[in-house]
């Protein structure tokens, strides 16, 4: 078991620098937004990003439903972000 949670523990490390990194993209577009007054959620690209992502996630045999709750949850943070960043 000693293994295996070393394992998980190397994946999540990678999930957090995964996301870090994410967010560092997501903050520049955040700036961009601001910058041209452009509205902070673009639900028609979130709607093509979730139908891709339940692909992947299917492909992957990870339940699309999780896939789906998991991204939403990364992108409202992301919304809250470029709001602060309009507001600012
Ligand atoms: O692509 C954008 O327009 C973003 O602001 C990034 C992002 C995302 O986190 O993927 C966040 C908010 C939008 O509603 C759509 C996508």
């Amino acid at each position: 078991m000693e293994r295996l949670r070393e394992s998980i523990d190397n994946i999540d490390a990678a999930v957090v620098h995964m996301l870090a990194e994410r967010f560092k993209c997501t903050q520049q577009v955040g700036r961009l937004k601001a910058r041209h007054a452009l509205p902070a959620a673009d639900p028609a690209r979130e709607a093509r990003q979730i139908e891709r992502l339940r692909g992947l996630a299917e492909s992957a045999r990870l339940d699309p439903a999780f896939a789906e709750k998991l991204l939403t949850f990364i992108i409202a943070e992301v919304i809250r972000h470029h709001e602060t960043i309009a507001r600012s």
